[in-house]
C-alpha cells in the first residue's frame, strides 16, 4: 500500500498530450529564435533567415572516407567539383537512407565560415515553422559554444532542460521511448570537451536520469549507448571531425558553399539596389581569386559589407578608388576598419581605434589560446576595454542572449564569427612581435632562435602544423597575410610604420615549399597553400615556359596539392603542363582538381602508369570537366593503363576531342578499348595520335575497321607502328562514303608493303621501308659520324670519326671556320631533321646534346657552350649529378643507377617535327630505356649531334647499330 502511495500516478492520455503540448511550445519558441539570424553588418543587425538564406551545396561523401586527404581538398576546391545529382543532398534529407540502412549519426564537415551553424538554425527553424522533417517530435540544437560553459555534472534531462526550460515538466523517459528526437550537436571544433570513445568502457551512461560529466553524457549519446534510437547530427570544420570514429558515423556529409549561381543569388538576396548588386557582383568577377573565395558565405558576407563601402567612396568624387581587396587577410583588414569607423562616428567613444582594436585583440588572443569562444564582462576588464567600449563595435564582437535556465549570472559575448576572432588573434600577435614583446604570444608561436619576423612566423606555422586539431590553421593563415607589405600598408593607423616584410616573405614561400614533414597530413598541406596564397605567392607556375619545373626530386604530394591549388587560382586555368614530372600515385591523385579546370593537359614524360590513369579517367567522367586536349604521350600506359583511361573517354561527360597516345606500348589490348571510345556514339574525339606504338598489322585492322563502323574520326596518327598495311587493311582505310570524315592519316616510319593507297585526303606515307620494322625507338636509327671539321684540337677521333677522346696534348688539326677553337666540343657531320634515334657510349663527366649549325665556335662563352645558350639542348652527366640544359637554365634529374667507373650508354631520340629531343638511360643489362628528360620547343632548323668532353679523361662513342 505504502509502496503504491509513493509512485506518482500518470494518466497515460494526459501524458501523451502534455508531451505533444511541450514540442509544440518548443516549436514555437524556436521559432522565433531561429527566424533571426546575427549578420554584424553596420549595426547590430539581423536579418530574416529565411530572406537572406540562400541554399548550399552539401554533398555525401564516403563514410570511409572521413579521414582521407582528398575529400578535405575536395572541401577547399569545392567550386570545382562535380556537382553531379548523385552526391548533391539537401539539408533537409540528410537523414534519409539511399536504400535500406538506418542512419542514427550524421557528421557533416567543412571549413570555417560555409555555413554549417546557418545550416543548422534553417534545419532547426524549417522543423519548428512545420515545413521539412515532420516525422520529428522533437529537435534539440546544442551548439558546444556553449556547452562548453556547462560545468559540473548532469542528467541528460538535466543538460536540456537548460537549453529548453520548456521540458522542465515532462515525463521524460516516455518523451525518448515513444517519441523520435534529433539532437543537432554543432560545431565539435570548437568543443573544450574530451570525447574519449576509447575509454568509454570507464562511463558507461544509458538511462537519461543518471548524472555524469558533459564529456561522458556526450560520449555515450554519441556512440548511441545512451538513447539507440535517437538521431544525430554533428557538425564540424574537418580537422576537428575525425574525432569521430568511423564506425559511428552511418552518413558523412560535406557543406562544400556556394557554386557561381548561389554567388549571384547570396549577393542580390543581400544588397537591395540591384544595380550596385549587378556592380559588385561584376567587380568580384573581374578577379578571380575573390571570386573563388565567394564560395565561402562568411567571406561573401564581408564582401558584401566591404565592396559597399569601397564602391560608394568610388562614386563619390574623391582621390583615388581603393583597390579591390585580393586575400582573405585584406578582405578582413578592410571589414575591421570599416566596422570600427562606422561605430567611432555612431558613437565616440573615449578609447582611440587602435586601443580598442588591439585590446579586442588581446582578448582574442587569449580566447585562441584557452580554446574558448565566448568572453564576459570580466574578460573585457581584464584586457582593458570596458563593456561599453566593446559594444561600440558590434560588428565586430556582439553579445550572447542569456541562457534563460539562469546558469550564467554573467552576459557571455563573442565575435561576430570565430573567423573575426581568430583574425584579431593574428593582429594582436604580429603587433606584439612588432613591439619586440615575442614572450606574450609565445604560448601560441614557438620561439626560435634568432628573434627576426622570419623567425617568428615560421614558430608559428611549426606551432600550427604541431597541433592535430587545426585549431591554429586559420590564426596562422591570418599571420601570414597580415605579414605582408598591402596589408601592412592598410593596417597602418594600427601598427605604424613597419619595415618591409617582402624579403622575409621571400624566405618564408621557400621554406613551405620545401617543408617535407614526414607527417603532413593533407589538411596541413591545405592550410599551407593557404598561408602560400596570404603572402601572394603565384610563382609555382611562373617558370619558363609556364611550366611547371621539374627537379630531381619527383613533387610529393603537397607539392601537387599545392601545384593543382595554385594553377586552379591563377588567372587563365586553360593549359596544365606537367611535362617531365614523375610523382607517386597518391601525389598525382591530388592534381585532378587542376586537371578538371583546365581544357589542355600536357603530361607527356610523366611515367604515368595504369593507376594514375584512374585518376584522369575520373576527371573525364567528371560534369564538369572541360579537358579538349590531353596529351598522354611519351609514358608507361600500356594496354591495362589505355583500358582504364577508355573508361573515362567513352563516358558522356567526356569532352576531348583530341588525344596523343604516342609512344605508350599500347598493344592490340589497348587498341581495343580504343576502337570501343571511336564507335561509341557519345565520343567527340576526332585526333587520334597512336604513333609510335608497336600495334603491327592487327592493331592497325581493329582500327580500320571501327573506322568503318562509325568515323567521327577526323585525323589518326600510326606513324612508327610496326603497320605493313595489308591489302584488306588498305581497302578499309580508303573509303570514301560520305560519313567518312577523316582528312589526315599519317602512316609515316612504317615498314610499309602495300603503298599504294587510294585514301582520299591528307596522307603521311613518308619514311617507310623495312628498316622501320624494328621495335620501340629503334625503328628511328640513324649513323652518324663525328666532323673532323668541327673537332677542338684537344679532343681526337678514331673508329671512322664515331669515337672522340679527350688529349692532353694539342692535336694539329687545320685552321676550320667551323672548328670550336677553345671548347672541347664537336658536332656530327649530318644534320638531322625527321625522327632520329642515337645511342652513346660515354664515361663521366660529358654533354650530350644537339645544337644548330649556327652555335658559335670562337672562345669559351655561352653562346659556344652546349647548352648555355637558345641554339642548343644537352644532357649533362657525371659520376654525381645528372642534369638537362637549355638557354642556361638547369633541370636537375635523378641519378640514373650506373656503377661508378664503367662506361654506360645514353640514348637520344630527337623527334623533330614534333619539337621532341628526349634522352634515355640505356641498361647495360636489359637494354632497358628508362626516360630522363624531354625538352619540348619548336626547332626551326636542323640539328647536329655535339658532344663536349669536360673531364680530361673521358670519351665518347656513336655506337652502331
Ligand atoms: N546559407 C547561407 N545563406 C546566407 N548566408 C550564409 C549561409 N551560410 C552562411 N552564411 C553566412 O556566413 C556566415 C558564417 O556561417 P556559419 O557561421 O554557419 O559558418 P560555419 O561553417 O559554422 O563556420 P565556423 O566553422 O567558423 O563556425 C554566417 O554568419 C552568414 O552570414
Amino acid at each position: 500500500m505504502y509502496i503504491f502511495f509513493m509512485m506518482p500516478v500518470y494518466d497515460q492520455s494526459n501524458d501523451k498530450q502534455n508531451i505533444l503540448h511541450i514540442r509544440d511550445k518548443i516549436k514555437l519558441c524556436q521559432k522565433m529564435k531561429s527566424e533571426i539570424i546575427l549578420e554584424g553588418i553596420e549595426t547590430q543587425s539581423t536579418s530574416v533567415l529565411n530572406k537572406v538564406y540562400t541554399e548550399l551545396y552539401i554533398v555525401t561523401c564516403d563514410s570511409t572516407s572521413i579521414n582521407k586527404e582528398h575529400e578535405v581538398w575536395q572541401a577547399e576546391t569545392a567550386h570545382l567539383k562535380d556537382f553531379s545529382e548523385a552526391s548533391v543532398i539537401k539539408c533537409q534529407d540528410i537523414f534519409k537512407p539511399a536504400e535500406d540502412e538506418t542512419i542514427r549519426c550524421v557528421v557533416t564537415k567543412g571549413i570555417a565560415g560555409i555555413g554549417k551553424t546557418v545550416a543548422a538554425q534553417k534545419l532547426n527553424l524549417d522543423w519548428a515553422d512545420g515545413k521539412e522533417n515532420q516525422d520529428l517530435d522533437f529537435l534539440f540544437l546544442l551548439s558546444f559554444r556553449k556547452l562548453n560553459l556547462i560545468k559540473g555534472w548532469y542528467s541528460l534531462h538535466g543538460l536540456l532542460q537548460i537549453f529548453y526550460p520548456e521540458l522542465k515538466d515532462i515525463n521524460f523517459k516516455k518523451m525518448f521511448d515513444e517519441h523520435k528526437v534529433l539532437f543537432i550537436l554543432d560545431g565539435l571544433d570548437e568543443s573544450q570537451l574530451s570525447l574519449e570513445f576509447d575509454e568509454i568502457e570507464n562511463g558507461l551512461i544509458s538511462d537519461v536520469s543518471a548524472s555524469a560529466s558533459l564529456d561522458i553524457l556526450l560520449t555515450n549519446l554519441i556512440t548511441g549507448r545512451l538513447l539507440p534510437g535517437a538521431l544525430l547530427w554533428i557538425t564540424s570544420r574537418p580537422v576537428a571531425a575525425n574525432q569521430i570514429p568511423r564506425e559511428l558515423c552511418h552518413r558523412v556529409t560535406e557543406i562544400r558553399g556556394f557554386n557561381d549561381a548561389q554567388k549571384d543569388e547570396y549577393f542580390r538576396k543581400h544588397i537591395r539596389d540591384p544595380e550596385i548588386a549587378s556592380r559588385i557582383i561584376s567587380d568580384i568577377k573581374a578577379t578571380r581569386s575573390l571570386y573563388i573565395m565567394c564560395h565561402v558565405p562568411v567571406f561573401c558576407w564581408m564582401a558584401v559589407t566591404v565592396l559597399q563601402d569601397i564602391l560608394s567612396k568610388d562614386n563619390k568624387s574623391g582621390p583615388k578608388p581603393r583597390s579591390l581587396p585580393t586575400t582573405l587577410s585584406e578582405m578582413y583588414i578592410h571589414y575591421v576598419m570599416i566596422q570600427t569607423r562606422i561605430s567611432f562616428q555612431k558613437h565616440r567613444p573615449m578609447m582611440s581605434i587602435k586601443d580598442i582594436i588591439l585590446k579586442l585583440g588581446e582578448l582574442a588572443y587569449q580566447n585562441l589560446e584557452s580554446q574558448n569562444v565566448l568572453f564576459t564582462e570580466q574578460d573585457l576588464t581584464n584586457c582593458g576595454i570596458s563593456v561599453m567600449e566593446a559594444a561600440t563595435c558590434p560588428g565586430l564582437c556582439t553579445e550572447l542572449v542569456e541562457l534563460s535556465h539562469g546558469m550564467y549570472h554573467t552576459k557571455v559575448y563573442c565575435f561576430v564569427h570565430l573567423s573575426v576572432q581568430e583574425f584579431f588573434a593574428a593582429l594582436y600577435a604580429f603587433h606584439e612581435f612588432e613591439n619586440g614583446r615575442t614572450d606574450s604570444v609565445k604560448a601560441l608561436i614557438k620561439k626560435r632562435k634568432g628573434g627576426t619576423l622570419l623567425d617568428f612566423l615560421k614558430g608559428a606555422l611549426d606551432s600550427a602544423l604541431d597541433i592535430k586539431n587545426g585549431h591554429l590553421d586559420l590564426f596562422t593563415r591570418f599571420l601570414f597575410g597580415i605579414s605582408h607589405d598591402s596589408s601592412r600598408a592598410l593596417l597602418q593607423d594600427i601598427l605604424g610604420n613597419t619595415t618591409s616584410g617582402s624579403e622575409c616573405n621571400k624566405k618564408l614561400i621557400g621554406y613551405i615549399k620545401m617543408l617535407k614533414r614526414k607527417d603532413l597530413s593533407p589538411e596541413r598541406c591545405i592550410n599551407l597553400i593557404h598561408c602560400l596564397l596570404q603572402l601572394k605567392d603565384h610563382t609555382i607556375l611562373q617558370n619558363d615556359n609556364n611550366q611547371v619545373s621539374p627537379s630531381d626530386t619527383p613533387p610529393t604530394p603537397f607539392q601537387c596539392s599545392l601545384l593543382a591549388y595554385m594553377f586552379i587560382m591563377s588567372e587563365k586555368p586553360e593549359e596544365f603542363d606537367f611535362r617531365n614530372n614523375k610523382t607517386s600515385e597518391e601525389a598525382f591523385r591530388r592534381l585532378a582538381p587542376a586537371l578538371l579546370s583546365c581544357t589542355r593537359a600536357l603530361l607527356n614524360f610523366c611515367d604515368i602508369t595504369a593507376l594514375q590513369c584512374e585518376t584522369v579517367a575520373s576527371v573525364l567522367q567528371a560534369e564538369n570537366s572541360h579537358l579538349t586536349v590531353l596529351d598522354l604521350g611519351h609514358n608507361n600506359l600500356g594496354d591495362e593503363g589505355v583500358i582504364r583511361l577508355c573508361c573515362g573517354l567513352r563516358n558522356p561527360n567526356c569532352k576531348v576531342e583530341t588525344l596523343n597516345l604516342r609512344h605508350n606500348h599500347v598493344g592490340v589490348g589497348g587498341v581495343k578499348a580504343v576502337c570501343e571510345v571511336l564507335t561509341c556514339p557519345t565520343s567527340k574525339l576526332l585526333n587520334l595520335d597512336l604513333s609510335c606504338n608497336d600495334l603491327g598489322d592487327p592493331g592497325a585492322e581493329l582500327l580500320a575497321f571501327a573506322l568503318r563502323t562509325r568515323c567521327k574520326l577526323q585525323a589518326l596518327r600510326l606513324s612508327g607502328c610496326l603497320i605493313t598495311l595489308p591489302e584488306d587493311v588498305s581497302s578499309v582505310l580508303a573509303l570514301r562514303s560520305e560519313s567518312f570524315q577523316m582528312k589526315e592519316l599519317d602512316l609515316s616510319y612504317n615498314p610499309l608493303r602495300y603503298v599504294e593507297l587510294d585514301f582520299p585526303r591528307q596522307l603521311n606515307l613518308d619514311h617507310r621501308g623495312e628498316s622501320r620494322n624494328n621495335p620501340g625507338l629503334q625503328k628511328y636509327a640513324s649513323e652518324v659520324t663525328l666532323d673532323p671539321s668541327t673537332v677542338n684540337v684537344f679532343l681526337s677521333l678514331s673508329e671512322g670519326n664515331r669515337k672522340v677522346t679527350r688529349q692532353k696534348k694539342k692535336q694539329d688539326y687545320p685552321f676550320t671556320e667551323e672548328r670550336f677553337d677553345e671548347c672541347n666540343q664537336v658536332l656530327c657531320k649530318e644534320g638531322l631533321c625527321g625522327r632520329h634515334y642515337l645511342e652513346v657510349e660515354c664515361l663521366h663527366d660529358v654533354h650530350i646534346g644537339m645544337a644548330y649549325k649556327e652555335l658559335e665556335r670562337n672562345g669559351a662563352g655561352n653562346n659556344v657552350t652546349l647548352g648555355q645558350n637558345a641554339v642548343s639542348w644537352t644532357l649533362y652527366a657525371s659520376k654525381d649529378k645528372f642534369y638537362a640544359q637549355h638557354k642556361k637554365i638547369i633541370h636537375n634529374l635523378r641519378l640514373p643507377e650506373i656503377k661508378s667507373n664503367e662506361s654506360y650508354r645514353t640514348g637520344v631520340f630527337l623527334d623533330w617535327p614534333a619539337g621532341i629531343l628526349s634522352f634515355y638511360n640505356i641498361s647495360s643489362e636489359s637494354d632497358k630505356l628508362t626516360h630522363l628528360y624531354a625538352f619540348h620547343t619548336t626547332f626551326t632548323e636542323p640539328l647536329y649531334l655535339g658532344l663536349r668532353l669536360q673531364s680530361p679523361t673521358t670519351t665518347i662513342s656513336l655506337i652502331v647499330k
